[in-house]
């Protein structure tokens, strides 16, 4: 029988994304509300409590509502948004972070889809915590670029319609000035770090597409770990899979530039270990579709797992 799955914000920019991806499928039967109707909590609570899954591609405050209003449902949950990424009654939805994390996903309740620049983020760390090669410590720092779409309508608005009293005129811009992002805890807690990554993101003039810059000193590391068992590490902890690729570190070598667009329209995440052997100094790049395996991608890829499919 067709899983009942009801995409709650199915007209915002990651709503839409997930529904493209599911239209065409017969193993899902879509629940659906009208756009006028996206906000009318009555018809809202009644998909909710008839979803098999419900997917939340909501603001956090409407996402942990949503949560409320199937309350004894026996709903099961994908929460794009921040509101459960700590939770620990959530089941983090990144299967390839960690071993075993699949079978959780495919068997929970209640999943929290990762953050876009924490997946970057996370699929660079974790693994290094994972091989002892990175000390739970290390003063990391995250530098970023995301494609507009990651700002969601509003940010799409701003960056498009420059007639627009709030248009953002800027090619490229730099925020979360105050190093507060969002998303720190959950790279912290996911990564499994004890020290505050200083993270910076920031936005390009361009709609998807995504790079996480993570520099790493090998003097710093454990055995002073250099590029190449980085790359080696990581190679190991994505061997088997076909969704995250560990680029070959000669064919890092050859690249001169990196778009930041290269993944747009996948849901597939490449990493890149960079620099010069030798040389104690590596920048580990993480490159996704913001929209893809950064949200819908993986929301998507998560519900397969919850329904088997
Ligand atoms: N864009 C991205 O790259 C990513 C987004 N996310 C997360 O996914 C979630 C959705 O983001 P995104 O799609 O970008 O946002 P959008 O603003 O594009 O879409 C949000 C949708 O939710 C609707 N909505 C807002 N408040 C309520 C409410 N109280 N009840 C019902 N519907 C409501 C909006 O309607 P209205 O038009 O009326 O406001 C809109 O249709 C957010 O939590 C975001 O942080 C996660 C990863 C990446
Ligand atoms: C460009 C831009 O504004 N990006 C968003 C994050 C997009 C994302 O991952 O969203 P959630 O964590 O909300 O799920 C931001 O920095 O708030």
């Amino acid at each position: 029988m067709a899983a009942t799955i009801f995409i709650d914000g199915e007209h915002g920019t990651t709503g839409l994304q997930i529904r493209d991806r599911l239209a065409a499928r017969s193993d899902i039967a879509l629940l659906s509300l009208a756009e006028a109707d996206r906000r009318d909590m009555d018809k809202r609570t009644a998909l909710l409590r008839e979803a098999d899954i419900a997917i939340l591609c909501l603001p956090d405050d409407a996402a942990r509502e949503a949560v409320r209003l199937a309350d004894g449902a026996g709903t099961r949950f994908i929460d794009a948004s921040t509101a459960h990424r700590t939770d620990p009654d959530w089941v983090y939805g990144f299967a390839e972070a960690e071993p075993g994390q699949a079978t959780r996903i495919a068997e929970a309740q209640f999943v929290s889809n990762p953050g876009c620049y924490s997946t970057g983020a996370i699929g660079l760390l974790r693994p290094l915590v994972l091989a002892g090669i990175l000390p739970v410590d290390y003063p990391v720092t995250i530098n970023a670029v995301s494609g507009y779409s990651g700002g969601g309508k509003q940010m799409i608005r701003q960056m498009e319609d420059q007639a627009a009293d709030d248009r953002i005129a800027a090619p490229f811009f730099a925020y979360a000035l105050p190093l507060r992002h969002k998303h720190v805890p959950e790279i912290m807690e996911r990564s499994g770090l004890t020290a505050r990554p200083v993270f910076t993101p920031s936005v390009g003039r361009f709609a998807q597409g995504m790079l996480v810059n993570v520099p790493l000193l090998s003097a710093h590391m454990n055995d002073h770990a250099p590029m190449e068992r980085v790359h080696e590490a990581l190679e190991n902890h994505y061997s088997g899979q076909t969704i995250v690729e560990v680029v070959e570190l000669d064919q890092s070598a050859a690249t001169v530039r990196i778009d930041a667009t290269e993944m747009a329209g996948t849901d597939r995440m490449k990493l890149y270990v960079c620099g010069t052997p030798g040389d104690g100094q590596m920048n580990l790049i993480a490159s996704l579709d913001n929209l893809g395996k950064g949200a819908s991608g993986a929301a998507v890829q998560n519900l397969d797992l919850m329904i088997g499919a």
